[in-house]
Formats: C-alpha cells, structure tokens, sequence
C-alpha cells in the first residue's frame, strides 16, 4: 500500500472554540496563552488515538475478573516542542504524556530569508526505533522549521509512521513538503489556512505564535 502524509483536523467544538480566541487579534496574552495550552491538550488527545501503545491484562474489580486496556510503560514516549512557539503547546500535552520524555528544539527563521537556524538541540544522539514521538509547534508555515526538525529526528532513528505533528495552523507548503519528504507521518492540525505571504506569515493565520504566547 502506498503511504501518504496524513493530516487531521479533528471536528471538535473545544478545539473550534479555542482557535477563534487565538486568531483574535484583541486577545491577550494571558488568554492566548491558556487557549493555546487548550489546543495542545486536545489536540495531543486526538493524536494520541492510535498512537500511544496499550497492553491488555486483567484486573480484579470488587465483585469479579474483568479485562482491562493500560498504556504501556515499556514503550518510550517523546514530546519534542519547538521552541519558543512550541512550548505553549507542552504543557497541555505533557497533562496527557506524563511520562513522556521531553527534548527540546530551538530553531528560529531569519525574518529576511525565512532560513530556519537551530540555537538549541537536545535530542539524545539515537532514539530508540519503537519510540513514539509527539512533535508540538503551532504554526507549519513554509514548511522550514517543521523540515528541520523532522531531519534531526529521523537522523537520529526516529520511524515517521510513528511521529505525530500536532500544530495550531497549518500551511499549503508545509504540507506539501511534509508529504514529499515523508509520507506516512501524521500531522494533527485546528485549522490549514490557504496562504503565506511574502513574509512568511500564514493568511489569515494568527500572527506570531512566538511573540503572541510570551508577549514580546
Ligand atoms: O514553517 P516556517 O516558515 O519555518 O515557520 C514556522 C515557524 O515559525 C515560528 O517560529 P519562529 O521562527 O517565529 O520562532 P519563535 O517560535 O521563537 O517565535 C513557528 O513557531 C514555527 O516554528
Ligand atoms: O504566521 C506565522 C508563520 C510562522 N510563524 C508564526 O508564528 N506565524
Ligand atoms: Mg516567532
């Protein structure tokens, strides 16, 4: 079977409500802040649908034997959020992944050239190859920083079919070099909007995820 990259927009009205109040242009930053925290919860739940590894077993309720489904601790978790924009979005995820490991990335995009350029790694040299990785960055723009990131990861042993992208905004460009590089992986997005402009800024967008998350 050919592998294809696929992207979800879960139809939930609590991710519907939450990506109204970060387009907003007179939200502030307090608030922009917790609806982003929101997005990544509920986006890191349907992610997490059939991703995060189960075991079955059974257990002993009070009155009799009864199947039982866990998550399975054997397996390794990671959440790599790409910083500074992607931080919103851990707290909310990491509620879900408590036992995740978290590796950070920073990579920030030249404001001229739209290059991104890493100023943070710390990724582990190898991954193990079971390791489900969550990546959390809420914009997917030109596609630079996502393409980036993907490279460290999949250099480092990370398996694309089981990597999640979970990302508030999600762009034609990324998207389409996300699935020319590598289908198979799964990208988990409120909203694609249509364009980016000339500067490298998705239409309509929500402005600087970055600036807008830590009020600068
Ligand atoms: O798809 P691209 O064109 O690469 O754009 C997307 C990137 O831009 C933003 O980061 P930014 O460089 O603004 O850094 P910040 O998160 O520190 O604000 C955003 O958080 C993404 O990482
Ligand atoms: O619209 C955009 C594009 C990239 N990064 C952002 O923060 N916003
Ligand atoms: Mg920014």
């Amino acid at each position: 079977m050919t592998q294809r990259l696929l992207v979800y927009v879960p139809p939930h009205p609590l991710i519907k409500h939450w990506l109204g109040v970060v387009r907003d242009v007179a939200t502030p930053s307090v608030l922009f802040r917790s609806a982003i925290t929101e997005l990544g919860r509920w986006l890191t739940y349907e992610a997490a649908r059939d991703w995060l590894p189960t075991q079955d077993t059974t257990v002993q309720t009070p009155l009799a034997a009864c199947p039982a489904t866990f998550v399975d601790p054997q397996v390794p978790v990671a959440v790599v959020p790409i910083l500074r924009a992607g931080l919103g979005l851990l707290e909310g995820a990491q509620t879900l992944l408590p036992l995740a490991s978290i590796y950070h990335l920073g990579l920030v995009r030249n404001e001229e050239t739209l290059e991104p350029s890493c100023y943070l790694n710390k990724l582990p040299e190898k991954f193990d190859p079971q390791t489900r990785v969550l990546i959390t960055d809420p914009m997917l723009a030109t596609g630079g920083s996502i393409m980036t990131a993907m490279a460290e990861l999949t250099h480092r042993g990370v398996d694309p079919a089981l990597t999640r992208i979970i990302c508030v905004v999600a762009a034609p460009p990324a998207l389409q070099k996300l699935s020319a590089e590598y289908p198979g992986l799964t990208v988990y997005a409120a909203t694609i909007d249509e364009t980016v402009n000339d500067r490298g800024f998705i239409v309509p967008g929500l402005g600087d995820a970055g600036d807008r998350i830590f009020g600068t």
